[in-house]
């Protein structure tokens, strides 16, 4: 299998792929680093090294993510993958691309779509719904029935309280405290959480 995308996100990933007995043939990067870490190879990409390979798009950023999925759908496969120290509930859904990092608690009747990253030692208790490219951050903690729509980021460490949404492309700020639902595209900080960004426009309250 390969990466798409060599930084930090393609480090872990690629520990991740270790951990579970894959091999990595090589990475690809839109704007290649002068050194992986191991001998790994970092090329640019190219639809011939892309096609009919299985991959993870391994990168932090979710619209990038999306992006690039978007880009290449049509050439390869993805792969999804879990550590083998995280507990996944046999009654949960997880979709293409998604990765599942060490640690992380995913209780029963939850939906997790399609390349999401549920980072380190995050908790996603029952119920929970998590639209394609969320990233949740390491030590995050969702209580249940929580609706997290698309390309929304919950940052580490944040704790969201049961039944509440969060909107598209929302970002929660690290240790925040959600109570309530969030808009799309609003940036969350504090406890309780406070809306400081709409779309970029500080929000001056
Ligand atoms: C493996 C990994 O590394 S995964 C990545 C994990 N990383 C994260 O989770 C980071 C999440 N990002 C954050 O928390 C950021 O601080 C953001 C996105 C919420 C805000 O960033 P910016 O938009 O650059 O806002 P900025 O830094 O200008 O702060 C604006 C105000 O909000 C406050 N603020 C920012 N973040 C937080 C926070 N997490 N909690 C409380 N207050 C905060 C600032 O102190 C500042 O307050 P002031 O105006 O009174 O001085």
């Amino acid at each position: 299998m390969i990466l798409y995308g060599a930084r930090g996100q393609a480090k872990v990933i690629y520990d991740l792929i270790l951990s579970n007995n894959h091999l990595l043939e090589y990475l690809v990067d839109d704007n290649p680093p002068d050194h992986f870490p191991h001998n790994l190879n970092v090329y640019r990409p190219t639809p011939e090294l892309l096609k009919d390979q299985r991959l993870i798009i391994a990168i932090g950023d979710n619209l990038l993510r999306e992006k690039i999925y978007h880009e290449i759908k049509h050439l390869c496969e993805f792969e999804t993958m879990q550590h083998y120290s995280a507990y996944v509930s046999r009654f949960t859904e997880v979709g293409e691309g998604t990765v599942i990092m060490p640690q992380v608690c995913i209780n029963a009747e939850v939906k997790i779509g399609k390349h999401c990253i549920i980072n380190t030692s995050a908790i996603i208790e029952h119920e929970c719904i998590i639209e394609d490219f969320v990233h949740i951050s390491p030590t995050a903690a969702l209580a249940g029935n929580i609706l997290v729509k698309k390309g929304a980021h919950i940052g580490l460490g944040a704790n969201l309280i049961q039944g509440i949404t969060i909107g598209e492309n929302a970002l929660i700020g690290a240790g925040s405290v959600v109570l309530k639902d969030v808009p799309a595209n609003a940036v969350v900080v504090g406890n309780p959480g406070r809306i400081i960004k709409m779309n970029g426009v500080e929000n001056g309250q």
